[in-house]
């Protein structure tokens, strides 16, 4: 490595690739997280990690914290209230391949300074990872992983889970014990779900993990109860009182199975990587036989000292590490690159593609990112290409197949004018990777798209708006007028308006109109009639669903921002903005400086609201919906008490008779304290309750100061100076 590289500069090259890499990420972690609705698939995902993990290597400068390196999932940003984790969730490390897993194993022999066989071979389920705490054997807690430190409370839609005891059963249940494992939905009950969600006139799942994540994630917990979730368990955090912890992994399974919990039936454990190899291989040929889809196979050193010494990176434990299959490979041709256009005017080409059956389903399409990405491939309309794709839907062009060319093969030309509105295309600044239609208010493709994200799930959730509906408001066959011609016109619509109205119908990946096998001509559809001339279920939900998201209790200031499309403004952008401002006529009239002052919302973010603003048609659909009586403001927050416990950390253990753990952690979080799950030296305080364990030991051996409930009290009514003078002190 140069000395460039030492002061802490990377080559621009290198500086480049790493930015585009690291926007791609972002990009698909929000859409994969946080909407539940990827676009690229996971090897595509883990290839991308991949290069950038390497230009750190390369260019240590590059691994900076905000690296998509160096975390967790995405931050969190929902209906939910957040929680803080009793103890870090973290990810898992990838091997690709029986070298990898040898490295893995070699390394963990080096720094336990012996053999730390025996193994737990277990399947890797496609899910979401889930936190359960049980307290007294009841279950007072659930929560997603959000990123690791932060989940999201899902409590009452874990507890809709039939796989999911209330109360732990049997002999030795501990007096505090969180679980993790993962739901997951089964392929059957996917297909169902997804078959359902079609004939509703919503976006079906892209997979089972994003349809069980979005199936928990569900605001009314009465819907999550419909769906066919399940859950294995694969984890405990922490475990205090009852019965000791085991002393290694399968050990603590098959305890959690005698307190009635989800265990796997399928899980070994075996001496050394002779066998890890045999199960790897094994579950390679019965991938399916599973009734839930797998991405591999997690291998995890059995023994719990063990995993102790080798602990964690900042992300992973070194002590386990995910094997994943590669997905299933197969060859097509590709037969044109078309180009797509998106909610922000984004132009995405799409290779189109002799169908082909791959990983169970058909396949025609396929996403190439960007301009540059078809070059990077080096793919040519007419080549046969390697057409890949992972347990998900999402498939990818790997590579041509070079050897099979004729010559009559061609470059792809990227189109200079918008294929929608005919509009040039142009880059928005100066080294943009993406062309874009500059015509954002009258474009259909961003029109149509727009009003199908405003009606999406993270914004105004309007049942019966789904992708076909959009298309036929904005784009309905000539000589037939758009009913929508900017989303001031959202709220506005009748019955009497949409019967006539025919169009094409599009593919919601792509944009592009569908074909009948058949014919081979566009399909076309009058959606909002039913055969009768009246108007279609689907219509008529619509339509109620769009009067009701103008009052309904979800309808806040954030999904409202979120709906307007405003670039960079995504659901934790709107709900930072919101939380301070609470009306968008406050948004409108801010400054950028004040905007900016937001936590989490950068000058880029910033100045993209106030411009956004500054446009008479966009100034016009926030009148026109005001108009139609959305809300646009939301309710005063209670007060919050004094932050007297700013700047100050504490851990609290045992039992307190007059209020739960989580009481007094979101009493402590009230005034500004920071409540964490170990003990170390600098906690400022101890907060101990009846049979407190190890922490009030660690508590007492670092010599920080420990309250008991009365101490607590003094806390949170007069501030720390008072409590200091309450502080216990233990007996010797
Ligand atoms: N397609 C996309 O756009 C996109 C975007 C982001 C992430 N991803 C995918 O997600 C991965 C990263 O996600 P991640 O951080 O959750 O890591 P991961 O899925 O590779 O591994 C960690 C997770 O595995 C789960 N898991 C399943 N079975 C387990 C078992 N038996 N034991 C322990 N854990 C088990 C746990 O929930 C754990 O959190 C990427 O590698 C990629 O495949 C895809
Ligand atoms: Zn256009």
């Amino acid at each position: 490595m140069g000395a460039e590289t030492e002061a802490g500069v990377a080559p621009a090259s290198a500086r480049k690739r790493h930015a585009e890499l690291a926007e791609l990420v972002d990009e698909a972690n929000w859409r994969y997280y946080v909407l539940d609705a990827p676009t690229v698939s996971d090897a595509q995902y883990d290839a991308w990690m991949r290069e950038l993990q390497r230009l750190e290597e390369e260019n240590p400068a590059l691994r900076t914290p905000d690296s998509p390196t160096q975390r967790v999932g995405a931050p969190i940003t929902s209906d939910f209230a957040s929680v803080a984790h009793l103890r870090r969730m973290e990810s898992l490390d990838n091997a690709f391949n029986a070298d990898e897993v040898a490295a893995w194993q070699a390394r963990a022999e080096r720094l336990a300074e012996r053999d730390p066989a025996p193994y737990l071979c277990e399947l890797k389920i496609d899910g979401l990872a889930i936190a359960l705490v049980y307290e007294k054997g009841r279950l007072v807690r659930g929560a997603t992983r959000g990123d690791g430190r932060v989940g999201e409370d899902v409590t009452a839609n874990v507890r809709t889970l039939a796989d999911v005891p209330q109360r732990l059963s049997g002999d030795g249940v501990p007096d505090l014990l969180e679980v993790r494992g993962e739901v997951y939905m089964p392929v059957e009950g996917f297909k169902r779900l997804n078959e359902q969600l079609v004939e509703a006139g919503r976006q079906p799942f892209a997979n089972p993990r994003n349809s069980a994540a979005g199936s928990l994630r569900m605001k009314d917990p009465r819907e999550t109860a419909r769906r066919p979730l399940r859950m294995i368990v694969h984890g405990v955090g922490p475990w205090e009182g009852g019965a000791p912890m085991p002393a290694s992994q399968s050990q603590i399974y098959e305890r959690l199975r005698e307190f009635g919990l989800p265990v796997s039936d399928l899980y070994r454990v075996v001496g050394g990587l002779d066998e890890i190899n045999a199960y790897i291989e094994y579950y390679r040929g019965h991938r399916h036989d599973p009734a839930y889809e797998i991405d591999g196979v997690v291998v995890k050193v059995d023994g719990l000292t063990l995993q102790r010494e080798l602990g964690s990176t900042s992300r992973a434990p070194r002590w386990a590490i995910a094997y994943k299959y590669p997905p299933e490979e197969v060859n097509t041709r590709l037969l044109d690159i078309q180009v797509g256009v998106g909610r922000t005017g984004r132009v995405t080409p799409f290779g189109v593609m002799e169908p082909i059956v791959v990983s169970g389903s058909t396949v025609e399409r396929a996403t190439l990112h960007n301009a540059s990405e078809v070059v990077r491939k080096g793919v040519r309309i007419g080549d046969t290409v390697v057409l890949r794709k992972a347990g998900d839907v999402i498939p990818e062009i790997v590579k041509p197949v070079e050897e099979l060319r004729d010559g009559s093969e061609r470059e792809f030309v990227m189109p200079t004018h918008c294929p929608e509105c005919g509009t040039e295309l142009a880059y928005e600044k100066e080294g943009d990777a993406d062309l874009r239609c500059p015509n954002t208010r009258s474009c259909p493709a961003q029109l149509r798209e727009r009003i199908f994200f405003a009606a999406g799930r993270r914004a105004f959730d309007i049942e019966g708006l789904g992708y076909v509906a959009a298309t036929a408001l904005t784009q309905p066959l000539p000589p037939q007028q758009p009913l929508i011609r900017t989303e001031a016109d959202l709220f506005d619509l009748t019955a009497e308006q949409l019967l006539p109205i025919r169009s094409v119908v599009r593919d919601p990946d792509t944009g592009l109109p569908k074909t009948d096998p058949e014919t081979g001509e566009p399909r076309i559809v009058s959606f909002f009639a039913n055969q009768s001339g009246g108007l279609s279920k689907n219509a008529e939900k619509m339509l109620q669903e769009l009067e009701r998201a103008k009052t309904k209790e979800e309808t806040t200031v954030a999904r409202v921002l979120v709906a307007l499309s405003i670039r960079h403004v995504g659901p934790p952008t709107a709900q930072a903005i919101a939380a301070e401002f609470r009306s968008i006529d406050a948004i409108a009239a801010a400054s950028e400086e004040e905007l900016a002052a937001v936590e989490g919302v950068g000058p880029r973010v910033a100045a993209a609201i106030h411009d956004w603003f500054q446009v008479d048609w966009h100034r016009e659909i926030v009148d026109r919906w005001s108009a139609a009586g959305v809300r646009m403001e939301d309710e005063a927050p209670a007060d919050l008490p004094p932050q007297t416990l700013a700047g100050l950390t504490f851990v609290v253990t045992g039992t307190l008779a007059g209020l739960t753990r989580d009481e007094a952690g979101a009493a402590l979080a009230s005034r500004g304290g920071k409540v964490a799950s170990s003990v170390s030296k600098k906690t400022s305080f101890v907060i101990v309750g009846e049979n407190a364990g190890s922490k009030f030991d660690k508590a007492v051996k670092l010599g920080v100061p420990i309250l008991d409930e009365e101490g607590l009290k003094v806390l949170l009514e007069d501030g720390p100076e008072a409590a200091a003078g309450m502080t216990v002190t233990p007996e010797a």
